[in-house]
């Protein structure tokens, strides 16, 4: 039996998962916590900074890997025949010329600036601001197969800013490589920037590469924009690859490293949204949500029928960054789950400070668990009227429709009878009213959507939220049985990439997840919601109007 091993780089963590590529089975999985990240090392959340190391990754890749071989027998292993990795984008470092990420080397190890610029990232604002000015007035609008706007999440955003603000890193940075890219690399011992091979998917979406420029943005563009980033272009790339392609093999040193066959295939790397709808068994005019600590909302068609088209205020149309020969669309929403994590947060703060003080800190871990449920189902128990308290879940900015990272989250219509559920539940309506708008751009745009696919934590893990989201959208919604979409996504990617199918529509029959749930709208939630979403409209056309933007 052949058997294929995908890997997801999430926020917090990584997660291995072995599939067995006939049946589609999953034999094992390994879960590994960024060990820096857990500390909060290198970010600065107030000011939007959010840095990974790099050796977070490289101990995550080989103890998830290595904890989910642990429970199989040899014979399993040794019938391994391919890897494939999918992670967050746009994570982006710089690397110097054998690819080594420059936290790797002594005098950079602690400089935030040499590290992973994780997507959530915003500390380039003004440099997406900057990069729209010009690619508007530019004779080719580089922007315009990524929805007209470039974010600060964003590729050329994070680099600019970097070599802006950190001399040191200037003569070091060879080239920059997405985190997708270099963990591939990684595995088959070739990280050589200008030789490996870069996926499509963070291409095309985050890095304003498509056919029709020749790849990246002229060399012109980009030294109007600034003249330090002058010669850039030609040490990045100017070829792509989809997911379905082989990146090489793996390296005797990773392949002893994680305890594999040395004939093992590495595919091509990918994004996790991506691959996750990879896993999530995507089709023509699904709409697969990630839903997480953001969402992803992937949307695949047809070229033939959509291509002509150049949709506004979306993440990117990237042909094949999902499905190769098809045509694969990005939206989402910075914050999703944040939003709930955010309002945990501040409530537990307080009670385990003092908590602490009184010498009972030994509550507070079970009170951190109990908490979010506690508040969901209190939540769930309230009435829906067209009076109730209207949020804005812009807390990380907004992604989509038209990105804009400048913008702040809102609480409007408290009273003093306004409750933790009350607010909480306007959190999670102002997630879903925030999804309900990006559906609704698509279809004004005219790409229909014919179903709504979940994946993800949240999905998995709250019904309140998701049956919410299906009053909202006045949809049904599938959740997709998998715990583990994106990873196991990942793992029909490196089945095609190692030969085992011919075609993603093979493999994924065989291997993509099941469903196990439908949400269905209740009518007369959906009517009161029709009414709270235009007040989430109006109070979001006041707070982007009125309010003056910040960093
Ligand atoms: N019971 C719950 N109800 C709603 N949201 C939850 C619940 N448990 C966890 N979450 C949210 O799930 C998010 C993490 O999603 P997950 O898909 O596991 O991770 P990631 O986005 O890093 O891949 C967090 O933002 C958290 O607030
Ligand atoms: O933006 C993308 C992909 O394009 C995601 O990697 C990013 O939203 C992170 O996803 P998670 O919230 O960690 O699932």
């Amino acid at each position: 039996m052949p058997y294929v091993i995908g890997v997801d780089f999430g926020t917090d963590s990584v997660r291995a998962v072995l599939v067995n590529a006939e049946t589609g089975d999953e034999l094992a999985s390994g879960v590994h916590e960024y060990v820096r990240w857990k500390t909060g090392a290198y970010c600065d959340p107030a000011r939007s900074q959010f840095r990974q190391h790099p050796l977070d990754y490289l101990e995550g890749l080989e103890q998830s890997v290595r904890s989910a071989l642990r429970a199989v027998s040899p014979d399993v292993i040794a019938d391994i025949r391919g890897i494939s990795v999918d992670t967050t984008g746009s994570t982006p470092g710089p690397v110097d010329e054998n690819g080594t990420p420059l936290a790797l080397l002594p005098p950079f190890a602690d400089n935030p600036n040499g590290m992973f610029i994780l997507w959530k990232d915003h500390t380039a604002n003004q440099e997406a601001e900057e990069i729209n000015q010009l690619a508007h007035r530019w004779n080719t609008d580089f922007t315009k197969y990524v929805g007209g706007i470039y974010s600060s999440e964003w590729f050329w955003s994070k680099i600019l800013r970097t070599l802006r603000v950190d001399e040191s890193i200037r003569p070091a940075a060879f080239s920059w490589i997405e985190h997708c890219d270099w963990i591939s690399a990684v595995l088959t011992g070739n990280t050589n920037p200008l030789t490996l091979k870069r996926s499509r998917t963070a291409a095309g979406h985050k890095a304003l590469w498509h056919a029709e420029f020749d790849g990246l943005p002229s060399e012109e563009f980009l030294t109007t924009l600034d003249p330090l980033l002058a010669g850039l272009r030609d040490r990045l790339f100017r070829h792509t690859y989809t997911s379905d392609e082989p990146m090489g093999t793996i390296s005797a040193e990773w392949a002893e490293k994680l305890g594999v066959p040395t004939t093992v295939v590495i595919g091509v790397g990918g994004f996790d949204a991506h691959m996750g709808a990879v896993g999530a068994n995507i089709e023509s005019y699904a709409l697969v949500k990630v839903i997480g600590t953001s969402t992803c909302d992937m949307l695949m068609a047809p070229s033939e029928d959509v291509g002509h088209l150049l949709i506004r205020g979306i993440c990117g149309q990237v042909d094949g960054s999902i499905v190769p020969g098809m045509l694969g669309m990005e939206a989402g929403q910075s914050a999703f789950g944040d939003l709930y994590a955010w309002f945990t947060r501040l409530i537990l703060e307080p009670v385990a400070g003092v908590l602490t003080q009184q010498g009972q800190a030994s509550l507070i871990p079970s009170l951190q668990t109990a908490l979010l449920p506690y508040l969901a189902e209190q939540a769930s128990q309230l009435p829906v009227s067209e009076t109730d308290i209207v949020s804005l879940d812009w807390l990380n900015g907004r992604r989509t429709p038209d990105a804009n990272h400048t913008l702040k989250g809102a609480i409007s219509g408290l009273n003093l009878g306004s409750s933790a559920a009350h607010v909480f539940k306007s959190l999670v309506e102002a997630t879903a009213y925030g999804a309900r708008r990006i559906a609704e751009r698509f279809v004004e745009e005219g790409v229909p959507i014919q179903q709504v696919i979940a994946i993800g934590g949240v999905a998995r893990k709250s019904a309140f939220v998701m049956q919410t989201l299906a009053d909202v959208m006045n949809v049904p919604i599938k959740v997709a049985e998998s715990d583990q979409c994106c990873a196991r996504g990942a793992a029909v990617c490196a089945a095609v990439a190692a030969g085992i199918y011919p075609t993603f529509a093979e493999a994924q029959k065989a291997m993509a997840s099941a469903f196990d749930a439908v949400y269905t709208p209740r009518p007369e939630r959906a009517s009161e919601y029709d009414v709270l979403y235009e007040r989430y409209l109006s109070l979001g056309g006041f707070i982007e109007k009125k309010m003056p933007p910040t960093p």
